[in-house]
Protein backbone atom coordinates (compact mmCIF):
# COMPACT_ATOMS: atom_id res chain seq x y z
CA UNK A 1 0.00 0.00 0.00
CA UNK A 2 1.50 3.46 -0.83
CA UNK A 3 1.77 5.62 2.19
CA UNK A 4 -0.27 8.72 1.95
CA UNK A 5 0.39 11.71 3.07
CA UNK A 6 2.49 10.92 6.32
CA UNK A 7 4.84 14.24 6.71
CA UNK A 8 5.71 17.11 5.05
CA UNK A 9 8.31 16.92 2.30
CA UNK A 10 8.10 19.14 -1.10
CA UNK A 11 11.46 18.55 -3.20
CA UNK A 12 13.35 20.71 -4.60
CA UNK A 13 14.23 20.73 -8.22
CA UNK A 14 17.02 22.21 -10.39
CA UNK A 15 17.62 21.90 -13.96
CA UNK A 16 20.32 23.43 -14.92
CA UNK A 17 21.90 24.64 -17.90
CA UNK A 18 19.94 22.56 -20.12
CA UNK A 19 20.08 22.67 -23.77
CA UNK A 20 18.10 20.25 -26.36
CA UNK A 21 18.17 20.47 -30.18
CA UNK A 22 15.77 18.39 -32.46
CA UNK A 23 17.86 18.43 -35.37
CA UNK A 24 19.25 21.94 -36.56
CA UNK A 25 16.50 23.59 -34.02
CA UNK A 26 17.58 24.32 -30.64
CA UNK A 27 14.51 24.04 -28.44
CA UNK A 28 16.68 24.72 -25.28
CA UNK A 29 20.05 26.59 -25.20
CA UNK A 30 21.55 26.97 -21.59
CA UNK A 31 18.16 27.10 -19.51
CA UNK A 32 18.56 27.05 -15.85
CA UNK A 33 15.02 26.75 -13.80
CA UNK A 34 15.10 26.21 -9.80
CA UNK A 35 12.17 25.69 -7.82
CA UNK A 36 12.41 25.67 -4.26
CA UNK A 37 11.12 22.91 -1.66
CA UNK A 38 7.55 23.87 -0.78
CA UNK A 39 6.94 26.16 -3.69
CA UNK A 40 4.32 27.59 -6.23
CA UNK A 41 6.18 28.19 -9.65
CA UNK A 42 5.29 29.34 -13.13
CA UNK A 43 6.94 28.51 -16.06
CA UNK A 44 5.80 30.86 -18.92
CA UNK A 45 6.89 31.81 -22.46
CA UNK A 46 5.19 32.05 -25.76
CA UNK A 47 4.26 29.60 -27.83
CA UNK A 48 7.21 27.51 -28.91
CA UNK A 49 9.66 29.22 -25.95
CA UNK A 50 10.42 25.51 -24.61
CA UNK A 51 8.16 24.95 -21.83
CA UNK A 52 7.26 21.63 -22.96
CA UNK A 53 10.67 20.51 -23.98
CA UNK A 54 12.01 21.57 -20.35
CA UNK A 55 9.37 19.56 -18.59
CA UNK A 56 9.71 16.55 -20.86
CA UNK A 57 13.43 16.52 -20.05
CA UNK A 58 12.40 16.66 -16.35
CA UNK A 59 10.09 13.78 -16.70
CA UNK A 60 12.40 11.81 -18.70
CA UNK A 61 10.57 11.57 -21.98
CA UNK A 62 13.61 13.53 -23.07
CA UNK A 63 17.44 13.50 -22.67
CA UNK A 64 18.88 16.68 -22.91
CA UNK A 65 22.26 17.13 -24.89
CA UNK A 66 23.70 19.07 -22.03
CA UNK A 67 22.94 20.33 -18.37
CA UNK A 68 22.46 18.84 -15.03
CA UNK A 69 19.04 17.73 -12.83
CA UNK A 70 19.13 18.30 -9.03
CA UNK A 71 16.40 16.87 -7.33
CA UNK A 72 16.40 17.69 -3.11
CA UNK A 73 20.11 18.60 -3.95
CA UNK A 74 20.97 15.49 -5.47
CA UNK A 75 22.21 15.13 -9.03
CA UNK A 76 19.46 13.03 -11.21
CA UNK A 77 19.67 10.82 -14.25
CA UNK A 78 16.36 10.15 -15.23
CA UNK A 79 16.29 8.23 -18.06
CA UNK A 80 11.85 7.33 -18.13
CA UNK A 81 8.85 8.62 -16.98
CA UNK A 82 8.62 5.88 -14.83
CA UNK A 83 12.02 6.55 -12.91
CA UNK A 84 10.52 10.20 -12.47
CA UNK A 85 7.74 8.78 -10.95
CA UNK A 86 10.38 6.81 -8.72
CA UNK A 87 11.57 10.03 -7.93
CA UNK A 88 8.14 11.51 -6.87
CA UNK A 89 8.13 13.34 -9.89
CA UNK A 90 4.00 13.14 -11.10
CA UNK A 91 2.84 14.97 -14.25
CA UNK A 92 -1.04 16.31 -14.95
CA UNK A 93 -1.49 16.75 -18.79
CA UNK A 94 -3.45 19.34 -20.33
CA UNK A 95 -5.94 16.21 -21.51
CA UNK A 96 -6.90 13.28 -19.02
CA UNK A 97 -5.76 10.30 -18.70
CA UNK A 98 -8.10 8.75 -16.55
CA UNK A 99 -9.89 5.56 -18.06
CA UNK A 100 -13.89 6.86 -18.31
CA UNK A 101 -15.43 3.58 -17.96
CA UNK A 102 -13.88 3.06 -14.29
CA UNK A 103 -14.82 4.42 -10.97
CA UNK A 104 -12.92 7.35 -9.77
CA UNK A 105 -11.34 4.46 -6.91
CA UNK A 106 -10.65 2.01 -9.69
CA UNK A 107 -8.78 4.59 -11.29
CA UNK A 108 -6.02 5.30 -8.59
CA UNK A 109 -5.98 1.76 -7.40
CA UNK A 110 -4.94 0.59 -10.86
CA UNK A 111 -2.42 3.32 -10.94
CA UNK A 112 0.02 2.04 -8.91
CA UNK A 113 2.84 0.67 -10.09
CA UNK A 114 2.30 -2.68 -7.46
CA UNK A 115 -1.34 -3.14 -7.91
CA UNK A 116 -1.71 -7.00 -7.19
CA UNK A 117 -3.30 -9.66 -9.86
CA UNK A 118 -5.83 -10.26 -7.48
CA UNK A 119 -7.24 -6.65 -5.73
CA UNK A 120 -8.68 -6.99 -1.87
CA UNK A 121 -11.34 -4.39 -2.80
CA UNK A 122 -13.21 -3.98 0.42
CA UNK A 123 -8.95 -3.44 1.90
CA UNK A 124 -8.25 -1.06 -0.94
CA UNK A 125 -11.79 0.57 -0.16
CA UNK A 126 -10.99 1.05 3.36
CA UNK A 127 -7.36 2.64 2.67
CA UNK A 128 -8.54 5.02 0.14
CA UNK A 129 -11.21 6.28 2.12
CA UNK A 130 -8.56 6.92 4.70
CA UNK A 131 -6.51 8.42 1.83
CA UNK A 132 -9.25 10.75 1.09
CA UNK A 133 -9.57 12.03 4.78
CA UNK A 134 -6.39 13.58 4.41
CA UNK A 135 -6.60 15.27 1.13
CA UNK A 136 -7.81 19.05 0.79
CA UNK A 137 -10.16 17.94 -1.91
CA UNK A 138 -12.68 15.15 -2.28
CA UNK A 139 -14.17 13.24 -5.50
CA UNK A 140 -16.84 10.56 -5.18
CA UNK A 141 -14.87 7.65 -5.21
CA UNK A 142 -17.51 5.28 -6.36
CA UNK A 143 -18.06 7.87 -9.33
CA UNK A 144 -17.95 6.37 -13.03
CA UNK A 145 -14.89 8.87 -14.17
CA UNK A 146 -17.24 9.72 -17.05
CA UNK A 147 -19.98 11.18 -15.16
CA UNK A 148 -17.19 13.43 -13.38
CA UNK A 149 -17.23 17.28 -14.44
CA UNK A 150 -14.07 18.58 -15.71
CA UNK A 151 -13.01 19.88 -12.51
CA UNK A 152 -13.67 16.80 -10.63
CA UNK A 153 -11.18 15.35 -13.41
CA UNK A 154 -8.26 17.22 -12.73
CA UNK A 155 -9.07 17.40 -9.08
CA UNK A 156 -9.00 13.33 -9.01
CA UNK A 157 -5.68 13.63 -11.91
CA UNK A 158 -3.92 15.45 -9.17
CA UNK A 159 -4.99 12.84 -5.91
CA UNK A 160 -3.85 10.56 -7.99
CA UNK A 161 -0.33 11.71 -8.05
CA UNK A 162 -0.57 12.28 -4.27
CA UNK A 163 -1.91 9.05 -3.85
CA UNK A 164 1.44 7.96 -5.95
CA UNK A 165 3.51 9.95 -3.21
CA UNK A 166 4.62 11.90 -5.97
CA UNK A 167 5.19 15.33 -4.57
CA UNK A 168 6.80 17.22 -6.95
CA UNK A 169 3.67 18.27 -9.34
CA UNK A 170 4.26 19.36 -12.52
CA UNK A 171 0.84 20.72 -14.13
CA UNK A 172 0.75 21.57 -18.25
CA UNK A 173 -1.81 24.42 -18.28
CA UNK A 174 -4.40 22.79 -15.75
CA UNK A 175 -7.12 25.28 -15.60
CA UNK A 176 -7.56 25.27 -19.36
CA UNK A 177 -10.70 22.96 -18.71
CA UNK A 178 -11.71 24.13 -16.07
CA UNK A 179 -14.60 26.89 -14.99
CA UNK A 180 -13.27 30.18 -13.15
CA UNK A 181 -14.18 28.68 -9.66
CA UNK A 182 -13.00 25.78 -10.43
CA UNK A 183 -9.41 26.93 -11.35
CA UNK A 184 -9.34 29.21 -8.22
CA UNK A 185 -10.49 26.52 -5.97
CA UNK A 186 -7.65 23.55 -7.54
CA UNK A 187 -5.04 26.27 -7.71
CA UNK A 188 -5.89 27.58 -3.90
CA UNK A 189 -5.46 24.39 -2.83
CA UNK A 190 -2.45 23.71 -4.33
CA UNK A 191 -1.02 26.98 -2.90
CA UNK A 192 -1.92 25.82 0.49
CA UNK A 193 -0.66 22.72 0.31
CA UNK A 194 2.81 24.07 -1.12
CA UNK A 195 2.85 26.46 1.36
CA UNK A 196 2.38 23.57 4.51
CA UNK A 197 5.50 21.65 2.52
CA UNK A 198 3.73 18.86 1.37
CA UNK A 199 4.50 19.02 -2.52
CA UNK A 200 6.22 21.59 -4.56
CA UNK A 201 4.45 22.57 -7.44
CA UNK A 202 5.93 23.61 -11.07
CA UNK A 203 3.24 24.63 -13.81
CA UNK A 204 2.94 25.61 -17.12
CA UNK A 205 0.56 28.55 -17.76
CA UNK A 206 -0.50 31.62 -20.15
CA UNK A 207 -2.81 33.24 -17.85
CA UNK A 208 -1.19 35.90 -15.77
CA UNK A 209 -3.86 36.40 -13.07
CA UNK A 210 -3.22 33.03 -11.87
CA UNK A 211 0.17 33.13 -11.67
CA UNK A 212 0.45 36.43 -9.63
CA UNK A 213 -2.61 35.29 -7.28
CA UNK A 214 -1.49 31.71 -6.48
CA UNK A 215 2.18 31.19 -7.73
CA UNK A 216 4.87 32.25 -5.26
CA UNK A 217 7.81 32.03 -8.21
CA UNK A 218 7.71 32.15 -11.40
CA UNK A 219 10.49 31.59 -14.59
CA UNK A 220 10.44 33.08 -18.50
CA UNK A 221 11.69 31.31 -21.05
CA UNK A 222 11.96 33.07 -24.54
CA UNK A 223 12.93 31.37 -27.94
CA UNK A 224 14.44 28.54 -25.82
CA UNK A 225 16.46 30.57 -23.86
CA UNK A 226 16.20 31.80 -20.02
CA UNK A 227 14.75 35.17 -20.08
CA UNK A 228 14.01 35.82 -16.55
CA UNK A 229 12.87 34.72 -13.05
CA UNK A 230 11.41 36.42 -9.86
CA UNK A 231 9.15 36.92 -7.48
CA UNK A 232 5.49 35.90 -8.86
CA UNK A 233 3.66 38.09 -5.96
CA UNK A 234 5.06 41.10 -6.78
CA UNK A 235 5.49 40.83 -10.55
CA UNK A 236 3.48 43.14 -12.54
CA UNK A 237 2.04 41.83 -16.17
CA UNK A 238 3.84 44.64 -18.32
CA UNK A 239 6.95 43.18 -17.07
CA UNK A 240 6.23 39.44 -17.67
CA UNK A 241 5.03 40.16 -20.58
CA UNK A 242 8.04 42.28 -21.83
CA UNK A 243 10.15 39.05 -20.56
CA UNK A 244 8.23 36.89 -22.37
CA UNK A 245 8.37 38.97 -25.60
CA UNK A 246 11.18 40.89 -25.91
CA UNK A 247 10.43 43.91 -27.83
CA UNK A 248 7.82 42.48 -29.93
CA UNK A 249 4.80 44.66 -29.66
CA UNK A 250 1.21 42.81 -28.76
CA UNK A 251 -1.29 44.23 -31.00
CA UNK A 252 -4.04 46.24 -29.95
CA UNK A 253 -7.04 44.51 -28.97
CA UNK A 254 -9.39 43.14 -31.72
CA UNK A 255 -11.73 46.41 -32.85
CA UNK A 256 -15.67 45.68 -33.56
CA UNK A 257 -16.62 47.95 -36.55
CA UNK A 258 -20.42 48.61 -37.46
CA UNK A 259 -21.22 45.92 -40.12
CA UNK A 260 -24.67 45.98 -42.18
CA UNK A 261 -26.17 42.43 -41.72
CA UNK A 262 -26.66 41.75 -45.65
CA UNK A 263 -24.48 38.97 -46.72
CA UNK A 264 -23.94 35.58 -45.76
CA UNK A 265 -25.79 33.76 -42.95
CA UNK A 266 -25.76 30.23 -41.27
CA UNK A 267 -29.21 28.90 -40.05
CA UNK A 268 -29.68 25.98 -38.10
CA UNK A 269 -33.38 24.46 -37.83
CA UNK A 270 -34.38 22.21 -35.25
CA UNK A 271 -31.05 20.38 -35.20
CA UNK A 272 -30.41 17.55 -33.62
CA UNK A 273 -27.40 14.96 -33.39
CA UNK A 274 -26.79 11.45 -31.73
CA UNK A 275 -23.88 9.80 -30.47
CA UNK A 276 -23.38 6.04 -32.09
CA UNK A 277 -25.27 4.48 -28.89
CA UNK A 278 -28.69 6.74 -30.15
CA UNK A 279 -28.14 9.05 -26.99
CA UNK A 280 -28.52 12.81 -27.56
CA UNK A 281 -25.79 14.93 -27.95
CA UNK A 282 -27.69 18.11 -28.99
CA UNK A 283 -31.29 18.55 -29.57
CA UNK A 284 -33.49 21.00 -31.26
CA UNK A 285 -30.68 23.61 -31.91
CA UNK A 286 -32.52 26.92 -33.99
CA UNK A 287 -30.57 29.92 -33.79
CA UNK A 288 -28.92 32.21 -37.03
CA UNK A 289 -25.51 34.23 -37.11
CA UNK A 290 -25.83 36.83 -39.99
CA UNK A 291 -23.37 38.75 -42.07
CA UNK A 292 -20.99 41.03 -39.85
CA UNK A 293 -22.22 39.49 -36.52
CA UNK A 294 -20.12 36.80 -34.45
CA UNK A 295 -22.58 34.66 -32.07
CA UNK A 296 -20.66 32.99 -29.18
CA UNK A 297 -21.63 30.00 -27.56
CA UNK A 298 -20.49 29.96 -23.75
CA UNK A 299 -20.53 26.76 -22.42
CA UNK A 300 -18.55 24.35 -19.77
CA UNK A 301 -16.98 21.04 -22.31
CA UNK A 302 -18.66 18.13 -22.66
CA UNK A 303 -22.42 19.59 -23.30
CA UNK A 304 -22.59 19.46 -26.73
CA UNK A 305 -20.29 21.54 -28.52
CA UNK A 306 -18.21 18.87 -29.70
CA UNK A 307 -20.93 17.43 -31.56
CA UNK A 308 -22.25 20.72 -32.42
CA UNK A 309 -18.90 21.41 -34.20
CA UNK A 310 -18.65 18.11 -35.76
CA UNK A 311 -21.74 18.11 -37.27
CA UNK A 312 -21.61 21.65 -39.16
CA UNK A 313 -17.74 20.33 -40.35
CA UNK A 314 -20.11 16.79 -41.89
CA UNK A 315 -17.92 14.52 -39.64
CA UNK A 316 -21.68 13.58 -37.58
CA UNK A 317 -24.73 13.03 -39.00
CA UNK A 318 -27.56 15.32 -38.38
CA UNK A 319 -30.52 13.22 -36.68
CA UNK A 320 -33.15 15.48 -37.19
CA UNK A 321 -33.25 18.96 -38.79
CA UNK A 322 -31.65 21.39 -41.59
CA UNK A 323 -28.56 23.32 -41.75
CA UNK A 324 -29.09 26.50 -44.33
CA UNK A 325 -26.55 28.82 -45.57
CA UNK A 326 -27.68 31.87 -47.08
CA UNK A 327 -31.00 30.34 -47.00
CA UNK A 328 -30.46 27.73 -48.86
CA UNK A 329 -30.21 23.79 -47.37
CA UNK A 330 -26.43 22.76 -46.74
CA UNK A 331 -24.98 19.47 -46.97
CA UNK A 332 -21.65 20.26 -45.56
CA UNK A 333 -19.23 18.77 -47.62
CA UNK A 334 -15.65 19.70 -48.93
CA UNK A 335 -17.52 20.71 -52.11
CA UNK A 336 -19.60 22.97 -50.33
CA UNK A 337 -17.12 24.05 -48.13
CA UNK A 338 -15.50 26.02 -51.01
CA UNK A 339 -18.49 26.78 -52.68
CA UNK A 340 -19.97 29.00 -49.83
CA UNK A 341 -17.07 30.00 -48.30
CA UNK A 342 -17.35 28.13 -45.28
CA UNK A 343 -13.98 27.80 -43.03
CA UNK A 344 -13.08 26.75 -39.44
CA UNK A 345 -10.91 25.50 -36.82
CA UNK A 346 -12.13 22.89 -35.12
CA UNK A 347 -11.24 21.51 -30.71
CA UNK A 348 -7.71 19.51 -30.70
CA UNK A 349 -6.39 20.19 -34.75
CA UNK A 350 -3.23 18.08 -34.20
CA UNK A 351 -5.94 15.22 -34.21
CA UNK A 352 -8.87 17.10 -36.43
CA UNK A 353 -7.71 19.82 -38.95
CA UNK A 354 -3.85 18.17 -39.79
CA UNK A 355 -2.18 15.16 -41.19
CA UNK A 356 0.72 14.79 -38.12
CA UNK A 357 3.01 13.55 -40.26
CA UNK A 358 3.11 16.21 -43.48
CA UNK A 359 4.78 19.30 -43.45
CA UNK A 360 4.00 22.70 -41.94
CA UNK A 361 3.66 23.94 -45.77
CA UNK A 362 1.73 21.32 -46.76
CA UNK A 363 -0.76 21.75 -44.34
CA UNK A 364 -1.49 25.11 -44.53
CA UNK A 365 -1.92 24.72 -48.43
CA UNK A 366 -4.37 22.22 -47.61
CA UNK A 367 -7.32 23.90 -48.62
CA UNK A 368 -5.90 25.21 -51.88
CA UNK A 369 -4.18 22.00 -53.11
CA UNK A 370 -6.20 22.07 -56.12
CA UNK A 371 -6.19 25.52 -57.01
CA UNK A 372 -4.08 28.31 -58.50
CA UNK A 373 -1.21 29.20 -57.43
CA UNK A 374 -0.93 26.08 -55.66
CA UNK A 375 -1.85 23.92 -58.27
CA UNK A 376 -0.85 23.90 -62.00
CA UNK A 377 -2.57 24.05 -65.25
CA UNK A 378 -5.40 21.22 -65.41
CA UNK A 379 -5.16 20.74 -61.52
CA UNK A 380 -1.95 19.23 -60.91
CA UNK A 381 -0.12 20.30 -57.80
CA UNK A 382 3.02 22.32 -57.12
CA UNK A 383 5.37 20.94 -54.75
CA UNK A 384 7.31 24.42 -55.43
CA UNK A 385 3.61 26.29 -55.35
CA UNK A 386 2.92 24.70 -51.97
CA UNK A 387 6.27 25.67 -50.46
CA UNK A 388 5.91 29.14 -51.84
CA UNK A 389 2.61 29.52 -50.35
CA UNK A 390 3.33 27.61 -47.29
CA UNK A 391 6.10 29.91 -46.30
CA UNK A 392 4.27 32.99 -47.10
CA UNK A 393 0.85 32.18 -44.50
CA UNK A 394 3.74 31.16 -42.04
CA UNK A 395 5.42 34.45 -42.09
CA UNK A 396 2.21 36.24 -41.87
CA UNK A 397 0.77 34.28 -39.24
CA UNK A 398 4.16 34.01 -37.50
CA UNK A 399 4.24 30.50 -36.80
CA UNK A 400 7.17 29.01 -35.25
CA UNK A 401 8.85 26.19 -37.18
CA UNK A 402 12.83 25.32 -38.09
CA UNK A 403 11.03 24.76 -41.81
CA UNK A 404 8.17 25.09 -44.02
CA UNK A 405 9.15 21.52 -44.34
CA UNK A 406 9.47 20.21 -40.66
CA UNK A 407 6.60 17.64 -39.79
CA UNK A 408 3.62 19.85 -38.34
CA UNK A 409 3.81 17.03 -35.78
CA UNK A 410 6.80 18.87 -34.58
CA UNK A 411 5.35 21.92 -34.03
CA UNK A 412 4.88 23.20 -30.50
CA UNK A 413 0.85 23.06 -29.38
CA UNK A 414 0.11 26.72 -30.30
CA UNK A 415 2.15 26.71 -33.49
CA UNK A 416 -0.29 24.06 -34.83
CA UNK A 417 -3.20 26.06 -33.88
CA UNK A 418 -1.96 29.29 -35.61
CA UNK A 419 -0.97 27.16 -38.59
CA UNK A 420 -4.66 25.93 -38.86
CA UNK A 421 -5.65 29.47 -38.44
CA UNK A 422 -3.32 30.82 -40.87
CA UNK A 423 -4.98 27.96 -43.26
CA UNK A 424 -8.53 28.97 -42.63
CA UNK A 425 -8.18 32.91 -41.99
CA UNK A 426 -6.21 33.45 -45.33
CA UNK A 427 -9.04 33.03 -47.67
CA UNK A 428 -11.95 34.95 -48.81
CA UNK A 429 -14.00 33.69 -45.75
CA UNK A 430 -18.11 34.15 -45.59
CA UNK A 431 -18.48 31.76 -42.94
CA UNK A 432 -16.27 31.41 -40.17
CA UNK A 433 -16.90 28.78 -37.63
CA UNK A 434 -13.83 28.28 -34.34
CA UNK A 435 -14.11 26.52 -31.37
CA UNK A 436 -12.01 27.34 -28.56
CA UNK A 437 -9.31 29.10 -31.17
CA UNK A 438 -6.95 30.45 -28.58
CA UNK A 439 -7.00 27.54 -26.18
CA UNK A 440 -3.36 26.66 -24.89
CA UNK A 441 -2.07 30.22 -27.02
CA UNK A 442 0.43 32.70 -25.39
CA UNK A 443 -1.45 36.34 -24.88
CA UNK A 444 0.34 38.00 -27.92
CA UNK A 445 -1.04 34.92 -30.13
CA UNK A 446 -4.56 35.62 -28.66
CA UNK A 447 -4.79 39.17 -29.09
CA UNK A 448 -3.27 38.49 -32.97
CA UNK A 449 -5.64 35.64 -33.78
CA UNK A 450 -9.07 37.41 -31.68
CA UNK A 451 -8.23 40.72 -34.26
CA UNK A 452 -7.60 38.29 -37.20
CA UNK A 453 -11.29 36.58 -36.42
CA UNK A 454 -12.93 40.18 -35.79
CA UNK A 455 -11.30 41.36 -39.15
CA UNK A 456 -13.31 38.74 -40.67
CA UNK A 457 -16.44 39.92 -39.02
CA UNK A 458 -15.67 43.60 -39.77
CA UNK A 459 -15.50 42.06 -43.50
CA UNK A 460 -19.14 40.83 -43.31
CA UNK A 461 -18.40 37.12 -42.48
CA UNK A 462 -20.99 35.48 -40.12
CA UNK A 463 -18.81 34.35 -37.32
CA UNK A 464 -20.13 31.18 -34.63
CA UNK A 465 -17.65 31.36 -32.38
CA UNK A 466 -17.69 28.22 -29.67
CA UNK A 467 -15.74 29.19 -26.64
CA UNK A 468 -15.31 28.22 -22.86
CA UNK A 469 -13.87 31.33 -22.11
CA UNK A 470 -15.73 33.48 -21.00
CA UNK A 471 -13.81 36.09 -21.07
CA UNK A 472 -13.15 35.86 -24.83
CA UNK A 473 -16.94 35.14 -25.42
CA UNK A 474 -17.23 38.81 -24.09
CA UNK A 475 -14.66 40.53 -25.63
CA UNK A 476 -16.00 38.93 -29.09
CA UNK A 477 -19.57 38.39 -29.33
CA UNK A 478 -22.16 40.62 -30.90
CA UNK A 479 -24.84 37.78 -29.25
CA UNK A 480 -24.41 35.58 -26.96
CA UNK A 481 -26.12 31.92 -25.83
CA UNK A 482 -25.09 29.73 -23.66
CA UNK A 483 -25.19 25.51 -24.46
CA UNK A 484 -26.09 23.30 -21.52
CA UNK A 485 -27.00 19.32 -21.51
CA UNK A 486 -27.20 20.10 -25.44
CA UNK A 487 -29.20 22.59 -25.91
CA UNK A 488 -28.64 26.42 -26.31
CA UNK A 489 -30.10 29.05 -24.79
CA UNK A 490 -31.97 31.98 -27.20
CA UNK A 491 -29.24 34.42 -27.93
CA UNK A 492 -28.97 37.83 -26.77
CA UNK A 493 -26.87 41.19 -27.41
CA UNK A 494 -23.92 40.96 -25.76
CA UNK A 495 -25.02 44.39 -24.07
CA UNK A 496 -28.42 42.93 -22.21
CA UNK A 497 -26.64 40.29 -20.78
CA UNK A 498 -23.96 39.80 -18.12
CA UNK A 499 -21.05 36.95 -16.80
CA UNK A 500 -23.45 36.41 -13.45
CA UNK A 501 -26.93 35.79 -16.15
CA UNK A 502 -24.54 33.61 -18.26
CA UNK A 503 -22.74 31.90 -15.49
CA UNK A 504 -26.37 30.86 -14.03
CA UNK A 505 -26.88 29.37 -17.64
CA UNK A 506 -23.57 27.88 -17.74
CA UNK A 507 -24.79 25.85 -14.50
CA UNK A 508 -27.49 24.25 -16.19
CA UNK A 509 -30.21 26.58 -14.87
CA UNK A 510 -33.30 27.81 -16.30
CA UNK A 511 -33.55 29.97 -19.62
CA UNK A 512 -32.71 26.82 -21.43
CA UNK A 513 -35.85 26.13 -24.18
CA UNK A 514 -37.93 24.19 -22.04
CA UNK A 515 -36.35 20.32 -23.52
CA UNK A 516 -38.40 18.57 -26.03
CA UNK A 517 -39.21 14.98 -26.28
CA UNK A 518 -36.31 13.75 -28.55
CA UNK A 519 -37.01 10.44 -30.71
CA UNK A 520 -35.10 8.66 -32.63
N1 LIG B 1 9.70 16.22 -31.12
C1 LIG B 1 10.11 17.36 -31.69
N2 LIG B 1 10.74 17.36 -32.89
C2 LIG B 1 11.17 18.51 -33.46
N3 LIG B 1 11.02 19.75 -32.91
C3 LIG B 1 10.39 19.81 -31.73
C4 LIG B 1 9.90 18.64 -31.05
N4 LIG B 1 9.32 19.02 -29.88
C5 LIG B 1 9.45 20.37 -29.83
N5 LIG B 1 10.09 20.84 -30.93
C6 LIG B 1 10.42 22.26 -31.20
O1 LIG B 1 10.97 22.81 -30.03
C7 LIG B 1 10.54 24.16 -29.86
C8 LIG B 1 9.93 24.33 -28.47
O2 LIG B 1 8.69 23.63 -28.44
P1 LIG B 1 7.88 23.40 -27.09
O3 LIG B 1 6.77 22.44 -27.41
O4 LIG B 1 8.82 23.03 -26.01
O5 LIG B 1 7.30 24.87 -26.82
P2 LIG B 1 6.24 25.37 -25.73
O6 LIG B 1 6.87 26.55 -25.05
O7 LIG B 1 5.82 24.24 -24.87
O8 LIG B 1 5.04 25.88 -26.65
P3 LIG B 1 3.40 25.86 -26.47
O9 LIG B 1 3.06 26.95 -25.50
O10 LIG B 1 2.92 26.18 -27.84
O11 LIG B 1 3.03 24.47 -26.01
C9 LIG B 1 9.58 24.45 -30.99
O12 LIG B 1 10.27 25.16 -31.99
C10 LIG B 1 9.18 23.08 -31.49
O13 LIG B 1 8.90 23.11 -32.87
Amino acid sequence: MIKANTKPRAPALEALHVSKSFGGNKALDDVTLKVDAGSFHALLGENGAGKSTLVKCIMGFYQADKGQLLFSGKEAQIQSPREAHALGIGMVYQHFTLVPCLTAAENLVISRPDTPMVIDWAAERAQLETFMETMPFRVRLDAQVATLSAGEKQKLEILKLLYLDQRFLILDEPTSVLTPAEADEVLGVLGEMARRGEVSVLMISHKFREVTAFCDSFTVLRRGKFAGSGDARNANVAELSAMMIGDAGVRPPAIREPTVPEGPELELRGISARDEEGRALVSDLSFNVRSGEILGIAGVSGNGQSALVELLSGQRPVARGELRVNGAVFEPTRRNFDRFKVFGLPEEPLRNAVVPRMSVAENIAFRSFDKPPVARRFGLISPAGIRRRGAELIRQFNVQTSSPDAPIETLSGGNVQRSVLARELSGDVDILIVSNPCFGLDFASVADIRSKIMDCRNRGAAVLLISEDLDEIFEMSDKIAVMSDGRLSDPVPVAQTDARRVGNLLAGQSGLSAPKPDRA
